[in-house]
């Protein structure tokens, strides 16, 4: 097992007292209810006896004592259980997802393209709901119906007889069998279900995501189809597996109702020979009807453990996705401006061609350079290639005379900054996303940076200036404002090593070119690899290389 797989039994281990206090309690509640109704029946019984003088007397004070405790346990249990138990649940969820979470930040840029966005965010939300519930639907409740059952069983054994006692546990014994059918016949679509769930998630938010392309290209009514023909697979798999559970449960509950009727016939026979009262027969068969509601919902429980288990498929896929980019035994600090690209070649998978082939590059500390070439020619995969998202196939990168492979990740970050050509902006506020460069920043140093990106007019028309929210993705910035924006994040980082990939696309020339006069300053003397299709509007450089 890869060591970062996913360890559902670690996990559950590690919140094993949580666990065990919720299914004590749930027990307690369980037994709590159950005594209630027995008590009651117990009660009803020797009251209705006493009014119809066939017994002398009735001791009222002693079950009507048993019967209040038995309430306030059962409501102040019932409470506590499920404080615990949705405490274990967040806990387990916090687990999980920071499991799943941190797995996922140490993908490298490779594999998070292979990721599809609302694939992924399903597997994170979703489907670790669905994981949790392997513990809060399924193995408490069947742990608290079986230990019940055992513990009346027992009581059965000893106030009635050991048949009656029998007879119980044969009935309703039964009920896990039942559960277990039903995981069974609920298998394929259960797993189905567990495919076809994202499927219409990531179907409906590309709809949304791509409507204005789909209203430009008349394709609204035919992918509206499609939504249609995901949703009814899912309906239909939905009923496949309600029937399931009613059938299931109906099942369940006869097996209830026939450990009643049995407890029913025994204890009659017991009461003719003389050997219980009256009262006690009405107790045990009340006892029996609340035992049954302990296995109602195990059934439809026990199905979604397939559901569990495709999900846990899922994750477990994600996280095991092999590790991300070596890193060297005793990682070495990054120093040094200068870098070399060193006869590299890089393709992004075996079949396809080679994107870099034999490359040479040598930039010299302090350095500008501008990377012209027609689209498609690799200029973004050099770019990556200088990150460290991705590896070379052959040949080497080195920054300061050191292999990159032979730097500390963090260290190389903290070096070389890139401002890519599909920056992400948070849905937060301008500031927050500017301080996730630095944290540390003043808002002086934020106004700075927006100032040498060029925002400085946009900031001003804001009401909210730096506490203004940007909303997910950028989408009340334009594009050109959303790249100066991570722009201004790049600036400061305040990195010796940038490279600037297309950093003027998207703005007129006037602005274009204002920007490239306040970034020639903020440059100065960092090495920088500017990525253009445009070298007239960058900032004043000393070389210009062409690729392809
Ligand atoms: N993840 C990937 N998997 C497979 N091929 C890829 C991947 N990313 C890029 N490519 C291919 O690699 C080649 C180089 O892409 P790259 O983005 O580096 O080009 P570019 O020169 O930056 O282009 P542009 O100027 O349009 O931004 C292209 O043919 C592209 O289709």
């Amino acid at each position: 097992m890869h060591e970062s797989e996913l360890k559902l039994g670690a996990i559950l281990g590690r919140r094993r007292w949580w666990l065990l206090a919720g299914t004590l309690l749930m027990v307690l509640s369980l037994i709590a209810g159950t005594a209630l109704l027995g008590l009651s029946g117990w009660f009803i019984t020797a009251s209705a006896l006493a009014g119809l003088g066939v017994i002398a007397s009735l001791d009222i004070f002693t079950p009507g004592a048993g019967i209040r405790l038995a309430a306030v346990v059962r409501t102040v249990s019932r409470y506590l259980e499920r404080l615990i138990t949705h405490e274990a649940t967040f806990r387990l969820l916090t687990d999980l997802r920071g499991q799943v979470f941190g797995r996922l930040l140490q993908l490298d840029e490779y594999q998070l393209r292979g990721l599809r966005r609302g694939d992924t965010l399903n597997r994170l939300t979703t489907d670790v709901d669905t994981l949790d519930h392997l513990f809060i639907g399924v193995a408490g409740p069947t742990a608290a119906a079986l230990m019940l059952t055992m513990a009346v069983a027992g009581l059965f054994g000893i106030l009635l007889d050991a048949w009656t006692a029998l007879a119980v546990l044969g009935l309703l014994l039964v009920n896990p069998a039942l559960a277990e059918l039903s995981r069974r016949r609920g298998h394929r679509a259960s797993h189905q279900l567990v495919e076809t769930l994202p499927e219409l998630r990531r179907e409906a938010s590309e709809s949304l995501e791509s409507l204005s392309d789909l209203v430009a290209y008349d394709r609204v009514p035919a992918q509206r189809q499609r939504l249609l023909e995901v949703s009814a697979r899912v309906i239909g798999l939905q009923e496949k597996l309600a029937r399931l559970d009613a059938l299931s449960q109906g099942l369940v509950t006869m097996t209830g109702f026939l450990a009643v009727w049995a407890v029913l016939v025994l204890s009659i026979g017991l009461f003719q020979q003389g050997l219980i009262s009256g009262p006690v027969l009405g107790l045990a068969v009340l006892t029996t009807l609340g035992l049954g509601e302990a296995w109602q919902t195990l059934p439809g429980a026990w199905r979604k453990l397939e559901q569990c288990r495709g999900a846990h498929r899922r994750i477990a896929a994600l996280t095991a996705a092999g590790p991300g980019l070596p890193v060297a035994e005793q990682p070495r600090t990054a120093a040094g401006n200068d870098l070399v690209v060193d006869n590299v070649s890089f393709r992004y998978r075996p079949e396809l061609p080679r994107v870099l082939d034999g490359f040479n590059l040598r930039v010299a500390g302090g350095e500008r350079i501008a990377l012209i070439g027609p689209s498609g020619c690799g200029k973004t995969t050099l770019a990556q290639l200088i990150m460290r998202q991705l590896d070379p196939d052959e040949g080497r990168l080195l920054l300061g005379g050191e292999d990159l492979r032979r730097l500390e990740p963090a260290s190389l970050r903290r070096h070389i900054g890139l401002l890519s050509q599909h920056p992400m902006l948070f849905h937060d506020t301008v500031a927050r996303n500017l301080r996730l460069a630095r944290p540390e920043a003043s808002d002086e140093d934020l106004g700075r940076a927006l100032a040498i990106a060029g925002l400085a007019n946009f900031m001003d028309g804001l009401e909210h200036g730096l506490e203004t929210w940007i909303s997910e993705a950028g989408g009340n910035v334009s594009g050109g404002e959303g790249r100066r924006l991570a722009l201004a994040r790049l600036i400061l980082t305040d990195c010796p090593v940038v490279i600037l990939d297309e950093p003027t696309t998207g703005l007129d020339r006037e602005t274009a070119l204002g920007l490239a006069e306040t970034l020639d300053q903020w440059l100065g003397s960092r090495t920088a690899i500017m990525i253009t299709h445009d070298p007239d509007t960058l900032p004043r450089h000393d070389r210009r290389i062409r690729m392809g």
